[in-house]
């Protein structure tokens, strides 16, 4: 998990790390780009899993620069493997938090329903 910048909209929050689309991305390379930019770590669109999704409407920006209030869309995958250590390139901290103690973290609302879907995946996953 990562902790945001303190300047930024949901300042101090943690999430899962990540990040938006740049136009015509997949999300599965958005995912690769965002966690070299975030957290220096390599990894292969093909090792992701699909964990889930939750929507939602964004904050509103901190300097209201945003007007309007758009839905927000957010897809969760895991990946078991990757190169590189994890070093908090854009976050003020990050963590390793087990799956079932990541719903205590302060966070953005929708990362609770996606630490939810997380631990039903992990769940379903784990069972024989
Ligand atoms: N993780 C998360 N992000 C949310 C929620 N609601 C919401 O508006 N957001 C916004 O969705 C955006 C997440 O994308 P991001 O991490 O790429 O955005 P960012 O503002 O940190 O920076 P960037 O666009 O420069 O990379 C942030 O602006 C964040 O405030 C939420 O419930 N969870």
């Amino acid at each position: 998990m990562q902790q945001r910048r303190f300047a930024a909209v949901h300042g101090g929050l943690w999430e899962f790390p990540g990040g938006k689309l740049e136009p015509g991305e997949r999300p599965e390379t958005a995912a690769v780009r965002e966690l070299e930019e975030e957290l220096g770590v390599r990894i292969d669109a093909a090792a992701l899993e699909t964990v889930g999704f939750a929507s939602g409407i964004t904050a509103a920006s901190k300097d209201n620069t945003e007007s309007a209030q758009r839905p927000l869309v957010i897809l969760l995958y895991a990946c078991r493997t990757w190169q590189g250590v994890p070093d908090a390139r854009d976050a003020e901290a990050i963590a390793w938090v087990r799956p079932d103690a990541i719903a205590s973290l302060e966070m953005p609302p929708l990362d609770y329903p996606l630490a939810e879907a997380l631990n039903r995946y992990l769940g379903a996953y784990s069972r024989p």
